[in-house]
């Protein structure tokens, strides 16, 4: 079911340090910083040759990733995307398997225009889980 590998998100505590880190120091082909107030969250994604980083800073007190900052100050790996190709039929399935979906259970829409769901990672070897839809 699911595809290709979309991104790795790592959660930052200075997005500026760490955009200035990948650019010069690692020398990765870095974007522009794009808020999302749905998702409550600040991005800034990184072109590898084959998958993409995906740097998160928390945008508002109710950030998702405060929490995980908070136990994590120096920042970590927050979540791997996967890509699926229809992201209802997937959602479904893990339902079935007795897989949780996070917030509503319905897609949101992502930083890339597509839809997205979030696996427990409770429930994924402590890995939070994104699906994306291609
Ligand atoms: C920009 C849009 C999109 C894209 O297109 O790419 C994004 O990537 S948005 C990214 C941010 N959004 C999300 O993460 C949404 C889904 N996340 C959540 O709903 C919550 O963050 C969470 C996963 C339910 C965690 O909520 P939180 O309140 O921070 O923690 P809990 O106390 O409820 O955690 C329970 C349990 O899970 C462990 N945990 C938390 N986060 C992670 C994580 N990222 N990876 C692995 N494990 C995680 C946490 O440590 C707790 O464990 P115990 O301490 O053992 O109970
Ligand atoms: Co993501």
């Amino acid at each position: 079911m699911i595809g290709r590998l979309n991104h790795v998100a790592i959660a930052v505590p200075d997005l500026d340090a760490a955009v200035a880190q990948y650019r010069d120091t690692l020398g990765a082909s870095v974007g522009a910083p794009q808020d999302e107030p749905d998702h409550g969250v600040t991005v800034v994604f990184i072109e590898l040759p084959n998958t993409k980083i995906e740097l998160l800073f928390p945008l508002g007190e109710d950030s998702p990733i405060n929490g995980f900052l908070a136990k994590n100050p120096s920042g970590g790996i927050h979540h791997i995307c996967y890509e699926v190709d229809d992201i209802l039929t997937a959602r479904d399935h893990l339902l079935t398997k007795g897989a949780r979906i996070l917030g509503t259970g319905e897609p949101k829409i992502g930083a890339h225009g597509k839809p997205v769901l979030f696996l427990h990672p409770k429930d994924f070897n402590g890995t939070l889980i994104e699906l994306e839809q291609i």
